[in-house]
């Protein structure tokens, strides 16, 4: 039998979106895209049909209700219906454009030509059914950070492949690896990518041999800092971690195990109202927060150790 796939839409003022997005990633969305409808906003979400039961929908139309009477919006409509999976791809893929971010980085959809006479940074992404286009604030934020953070990696050294200050980065939580690309890109010598859902890893080695990159100078795995503890001979210079708050505060006591006292880490995943929650937990555990990066309502801890 052909896969089949629950094709949620959904209809909301458009500041509920980001809270909507994220109910649905907890939830197991596995692509979400949304777009301008009159004053509303639609949300579109896939769910493999498999993973998702008609009462699950039930049960998540209740709590999309509940977050919109929270804050006091009016609630948002939600319809499902089944598609297959060639539907599906289709239905994902249109959403999705070349795009810009930072200063040096282009994101290229993978059935796209590359957009002509561009000096960026090329990510060639078929994310699959992994988190990670770059359409997301927290995955931007976490790109322009490293940006910042790799500026100075000489060019020399990616030209040589490696001869001069090699870099070692974890990327804890990687979805389709967009930003373990970026930091090869930028001049990485090795990034380890994790993530606890094996079909993100999965995503991360195709989107590594869609870019080109040895298997040497990127390495994905299963598992999480726990993987990256038991992949690694030394700490690495460099954590990046995109995921939500409240994992966050659950692995920043293990990664000290893999940091060392230059070790520098960027955060995201975080709502600027829990920013002060997780610079805590940082602080606890020897971390000092250097800047904080806002869009929309979501924040990216730059870090460093004490
Ligand atoms: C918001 S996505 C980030 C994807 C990509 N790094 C980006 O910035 O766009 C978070 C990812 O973290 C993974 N994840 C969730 N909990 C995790 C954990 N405890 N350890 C490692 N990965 C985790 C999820 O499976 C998901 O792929």
């Amino acid at each position: 039998m052909a896969n089949t796939w629950w094709e949620l839409e959904i209809l909301c003022e458009p500041a509920l979106e980001d809270s909507i997005f994220w109910r649905l990633e907890d939830f197991g969305s596995r692509g979400t895209a949304s777009e301008s409808k009159g004053n509303s906003c639609l949300v579109k979400a896939y769910l493999p049909s498999f993973q998702t039961q008609l009462l699950d929908l039930a049960a998540l139309s209740l709590w999309l209700r509940q977050d919109a009477l929270c804050v006091g919006l009016s609630t948002p409509s939600l319809q499902w219906h089944l598609i297959d999976e060639e539907d599906w791809a289709t239905s994902w893929k249109q959403y999705w454009h070349p795009q810009e971010i930072g200063d040096r980085f282009l994101i290229n959809p993978a059935w796209l030509p590359l957009p002509e006479s561009s000096d960026r940074l090329v990510i060639h992404l078929d994310p699959g059914v992994a988190f990670g286009t770059g359409n997301h604030a927290t995955t931007q934020l976490c790109l322009e950070s490293l940006e910042m953070r790799l500026s100075s990696v000489p060019q020399s050294f990616v030209a040589s492949g490696g001869q001069s200050e090699p870099l070692v980065i974890a990327d804890i939580g990687c979805g389709s690896g967009i930003l373990s690309i970026g930091a090869v890109l930028l001049g990485a010598e090795k990034v380890y990518a994790v993530d606890t859902d094996p079909l993100a890893v999965q995503s991360t080695f195709s989107n590594r041999a869609l870019n080109d990159i040895s298997p040497e100078r990127l390495i994905p795995a299963e598992g999480s800092v726990d993987m990256v503890k038991r992949l690694v001979s030394q700490p690495v210079d460099g954590i990046v971690c995109n995921i939500l708050a409240h994992v966050i505060i659950e692995l920043v006591p293990e990664m000290s195990a893999i940091a060392k006292p230059s070790t520098w880490a960027i955060f995201s995943g975080i709502l600027l109202e829990q920013s002060a929650a997780v610079a805590d937990a940082l602080e606890k555990n020897g971390w000092v927060v250097a800047t904080l990066w806002k869009r929309k309502e979501w924040c990216c801890l730059n870090v460093r150790r004490s």
